[in-house]
Formats: C-alpha cells, sequence, structure tokens
C-alpha cells in the first residue's frame, strides 16, 4: 500500500525568534516568536500597554531588541535596508506626509520609489479603492484624520511587498473603511501576500487572521475561529 507522503509545513516568510525588549526594569517582551508564511495572516492582539507596538517596531528594525531578532525570507530584517525593502510594506501609527505634495503626488512618488510597474494604473487603482478619489489633489493639512489614515495604507499598498506589517490598520476608519480594510487584507493573502497586524478590532482579527498571537497574556499563537 502507498504510504501518504507526510505534508511538510511552508517555510515561514517572516519568522520571529526570542524577542526580548526591556524598557528600564520593566521587560515588555519577554522571548517572543512567531510566524508568517505567505497567504497567511497574523495578528497580534493584547491589552494596552502590553507590547504590541513594540513588538512591530523590534520586528521591522525601527526599535532595537535587546535579544532576538526576525528574519524576512531568511535574510535579517531591517526595514531600512534596499534588499528588505522592496518585500516590506510597513503601516504604523502615524506618516508624516510632506505637507507640501498632494494625495496623488504621495502615492505616485511611492508607486515611483519603490519601482511599482506601471505605477500609475496602480496608484489611480488604489485611490479609488481607498475612496480618496475626491480629495486626490489636495494637501495633506487639508484632509481628515480618517482620510490621512487612509493615505497611509494607500502608501502601502501601491508598493510592491510580500509582507505588510499594519499597526492598528482600522484606527479612525469608518464602518465602511473597516469593512473595505478587511476585504483588502483577505485579498491580499489571496493573492499570496503575507499580513502581520496589531489590531483591537476584534471582528476585523476574526474576518482576517489565521492566527492569533496575544500579549499581556497566555503567549502562545492560537487558530482563529
Ligand atoms: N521608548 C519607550 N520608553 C519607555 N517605555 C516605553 C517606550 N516605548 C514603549 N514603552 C512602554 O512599553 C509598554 C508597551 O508599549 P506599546 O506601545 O508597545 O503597547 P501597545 O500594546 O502597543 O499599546 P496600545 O494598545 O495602547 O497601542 C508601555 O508601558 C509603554 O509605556
Amino acid at each position: 500500500m502507498a504510504r501518504k507522503k507526510p505534508r511538510t509545513a511552508k517555510p515561514a516568510l517572516l519568522a520571529v525568534r526570542g524577542i526580548t525588549r526591556a524598557f528600564g526594569d520593566r521587560t515588555i517582551l519577554d522571548g517572543v516568536d512567531l510566524d508568517v508564511r505567505s497567504g497567511e495572516a497574523v495578528g497580534v492582539v493584547g491589552p494596552n500597554g502590553s507590547g504590541k507596538s513594540t513588538l512591530l517596531r523590534c520586528i521591522v528594525g525601527a526599535d532595537d531588541a535587546d535579544a532576538g531578532g526576525s528574519t524576512l525570507a531568511g535574510h535579517p530584517l531591517d526595514e531600512r535596508l534596499p534588499g528588505i525593502r522592496a518585500d516590506l510594506a510597513v503601516v504604523m501609527d502615524d506618516i508624516d506626509f510632506f505637507p507640501d505634495l498632494s494625495v496623488v503626488e504621495h502615492l505616485d512618488l511611492v508607486a515611483r520609489a519603490h519601482a511599482q510597474p506601471d505605477a500609475e494604473e496602480v496608484v489611480n487603482g488604489v485611490l479609488a479603492e481607498v475612496g480618496l478619489m475626491e480629495v486626490s489633489g489636495q494637501l495633506p493639512s487639508t484632509l481628515s484624520s480618517g482620510q490621512r489614515r487612509r493615505l497611509a495604507l494607500a502608501s502601502a499598498f501601491v508598493r510592491p511587498r510580500r509582507l505588510l506589517v499594519l499597526d492598528e490598520p482600522e484606527a479612525r476608519l469608518d464602518t465602511d473603511g473597516v469593512a473595505w480594510l478587511g476585504e483588502r487584507l483577505v485579498a491580499e493573502k489571496q493573492a499570496g501576500g503575507a499580513v502581520l497586524m496589531v489590531s483591537h478590532d476584534a471582528g476585523l482579527v476574526a474576518r482576517v487572521c489565521d492566527r492569533v498571537v496575544r500579549l499581556g497574556g497566555a503567549a502562545e499563537p492560537s487558530d482563529v475561529g
């Protein structure tokens, strides 16, 4: 009788091992491990102050972990390295925009700087999808806070990427915006992309994430649903 081949797990695109971070004598993160594979989304959840943003910052190299580290496709992950930048799009809390560049000029700049093929078409598609077409000629200072959030998210969607890292992407979005975001992130996975997101929105996490890592409580990753 033919033996069933053992199923080999897909190697992780993002591998995080042993991340530890203390501020003064307070240990915020104590040896956090997680994996994110292509086509998969992982959520990081937990109460205010449990270290979620610190974890993301340590993972992408915006903060220095005291121990541990992360790799993307086997290479040490630091968002500033050119080889990594091509594969990684990060949206943290707040983004600084150029005060004198319009919405469409920002997206154009990001798309072209990251060598997005068909930059103009991609920018127009994302503008429409994210609901910023009507304000595409406006300066950031004239946008509402939710529209600025949409612009920050759009900046990630106009560039090539294999991994999206998002810190509370639902913040300041209206109900329709959160619904759109859920669909967009599911589509991201279906297209083979990977997502790591911090969120306080349990509905969004349940809709998008395959697994969650809970900080400030049980530290083990668990399946959603
Ligand atoms: N640079 C810093 N110096 C000192 N303490 C810091 C620093 N950055 C973060 N902390 C502390 O680390 C803890 C975790 O902060 P972090 O922002 O990672 O939490 P969080 O889980 O993302 O919270 P929230 O849900 O409120 O966004 C907090 O107690 C915070 O005060």
